[in-house]
């Protein structure tokens, strides 16, 4: 006997879980969707949109300090409580249209509870119920790494959980970690003059995997923050802070933002009981068309499967493991989307579908620069550098590394080519507005033209005046 029954049981809500409840419900499941707090998605909470804001604050102070180079004299004065203010008033909106969208579900859906497994198809919750499902969805996102070694200066240790409560901004911080969490958080506290350095043991940066743009992009941050690559830096609890050694150098920081990964959610899942196969680091194998864990009945999504920890991926993939879950065992094959990452830098990072190894020549590719360009030149936005790849047999696009002003949207055209199977050609048979950062790409897809063996429909002299 247990306390609850349903079709398709959810674990999180959040995008991932939130996506799985509405299409197993639209086919007909019944559904519960449990969450020990329904805060609101990390998204909306702790990730993309307070991320976003804190950026935005950023570019506004990078502008007016940039306003010189057009003429216009002015000095930036940031009131660090303003910001954070104005942060979390924006924030707090969009949590809110996500708990209004979760309040619009019938009650009887959502339970508030934390939930592990008991058998493949039983959970318990924490507040001694227990639940049978024929179906479950692991939906439980991820949470920032907190190696032992840090441990020691907890206090003073933020995280994407902790930094955007802050009600003023800190005088110096040290970001662990030049993922896209580091190194997007690292510069937008640049620009509203916290005293920032980052450090990894690796030196990847924004894990872009194009080695030419990588050095792109590693010189135009530079400009701006000290990076410390491959070096491991030591942390200690001081007066007033955090001392880290490195290098034979050392250096006090008011807090230290770590972030280090983040692994998926698994603790107290007791996943050890779902009756699934575990890989070395205890998580659920599962087919990526299916979102399967192997032949059973459960299904996982979004962060906690770490695949493609990025919000259009845990919304789809929601979607595919609720529509399994509520049709299982008849299960069906997804195509996954082009694989589209984006990292909110000023220039921005973006890599699109498939970055080949240098030295495989099945795949040709070109550079678009972005230090001579019209379009960012009339705005002060010089510097970057695009790569583009092809397959050398049919000249279709497969691949795109970009660090460029506004590369989030230069990346969507590749999104669209590659998933479209276009070839260069087909992208420079489209207009091309003058004067646009788009242009900027015209001659790296020419030279894919030629290197593939394609038709060139535009030359050089069609473009409006050589140069700008
Ligand atoms: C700082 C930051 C910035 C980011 N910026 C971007 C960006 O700009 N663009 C982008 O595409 N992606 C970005 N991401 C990634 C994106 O936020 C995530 O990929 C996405 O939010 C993951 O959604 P999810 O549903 O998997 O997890 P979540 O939204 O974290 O939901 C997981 C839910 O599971 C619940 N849960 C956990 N354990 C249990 C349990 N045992 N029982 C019940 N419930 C449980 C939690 O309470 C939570 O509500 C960013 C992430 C961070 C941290
Ligand atoms: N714009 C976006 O789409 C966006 C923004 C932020 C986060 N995200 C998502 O969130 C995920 C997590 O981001 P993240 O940046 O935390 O993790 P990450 O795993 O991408 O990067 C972690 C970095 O920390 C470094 N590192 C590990 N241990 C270290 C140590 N002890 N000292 C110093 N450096 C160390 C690694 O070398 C790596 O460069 C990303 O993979 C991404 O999918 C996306």
């Amino acid at each position: 006997m247990t306390d609850l029954q349903c079709d398709v049981a959810i674990i999180g809500a959040g995008t991932a879980g939130l996506a799985a409840q509405r299409s197993a419900r639209k086919l007909g499941a019944s559904t519960l969707l449990i969450d020990p707090e329904f805060r609101g998605t990390t998204c909306a909470a702790t990730g993309c949109m307070p991320s976003k804001l804190l950026i935005a604050a950023g570019d506004a102070a990078h502008a007016v300090r940039d306003a010189g180079a057009f003429g216009i004299a002015a000095n930036p004065e940031v009131d660090g409580r303003a910001v954070m203010r104005r942060l979390n008033k924006v924030r707090a909106r969009f949590v809110q249209g996500v708990k209004d969208s979760i309040s619009d579900l019938p009650e009887a859906v959502r339970i508030t509870a934390r939930a592990r497994f008991d058998g493949p198809d039983r959970l318990l919750l924490d507040d001694g119920r227990s639940l049978a499902a024929k179906s479950v969805v692991i939906a439980t996102g991820a949470t920032p790494a907190l190696p032992e070694p840090f441990r020691a200066v907890s206090d003073n240790i933020l995280t994407n959980e902790t930094i955007f409560d802050l009600e003023d901004l800190p005088r110096s911080v040290a970001v662990l970690g030049a993922g896209p969490i580091g190194v997007e958080l690292a510069q937008a506290l640049g620009r509203l003059g916290v005293e920032v350095a980052v450090f990894d043991i690796g030196d990847t940066l924004a894990g872009m995997q194009d080695s030419q743009v990588g050095e792109t992009l590693r010189e135009l941050l530079a400009e701006e923050l000290p990076l410390h690559l491959n070096t491991e830096a030591e942390v200690a609890p001081a007066d007033d802070g955090v001392r880290l050694t490195w290098d034979g150098q050392s250096r006090t920081f008011e807090k230290l933002l770590l972030a280090v990964g983040r692994p998926p959610n698994f603790d107290g899942l007791d996943l050890g009981n779902a009756g699934i196969a575990l890989d070395d680091h205890g998580a659920p194998e599962f087919d990526r068309q299916t979102l399967r864990c192997g032949t059973s009945s459960i299904f996982i999504a979004g962060d906690a499967n770490s695949d493609r920890p990025l919000l259009h991926e845990a919304a789809h993939e929601g979607h595919i493991a609720g529509r399994n879950a509520a049709s299982c065992p008849d299960v069906a094959e997804f195509s996954r989307m082009v694989p589209f990452a984006l990292t909110f830098t000023r220039p921005e990072a973006a890599e699109v579908g498939i970055i080949p190894d240098p030295d495989d020549a099945s795949f040709v590719g070109a550079s678009a620069p972005y230090d001579d360009q019209g379009k960012a030149r009339v705005e002060h936005r010089l510097g970057g550098l695009c790569r583009l790849y092809a397959r050398h047999a049919d000249g279709k696009l497969t691949g795109a590394s970009l660090c460029a002003p506004d590369a989030g949207h230069l990346a969507h055209i590749f999104a669209l080519a590659i998933g479209r199977g276009l070839t260069a050609t087909d992208l420079l048979n489209m207009p091309y507005y003058h004067p646009t950062l788009e242009e900027g790409l015209k001659s790296a897809l020419r030279t894919l033209c030629k290197e593939t063996g394609q038709d060139q429909p535009n030359t050089r002299e069609d473009d409006a005046v050589r140069g700008l």
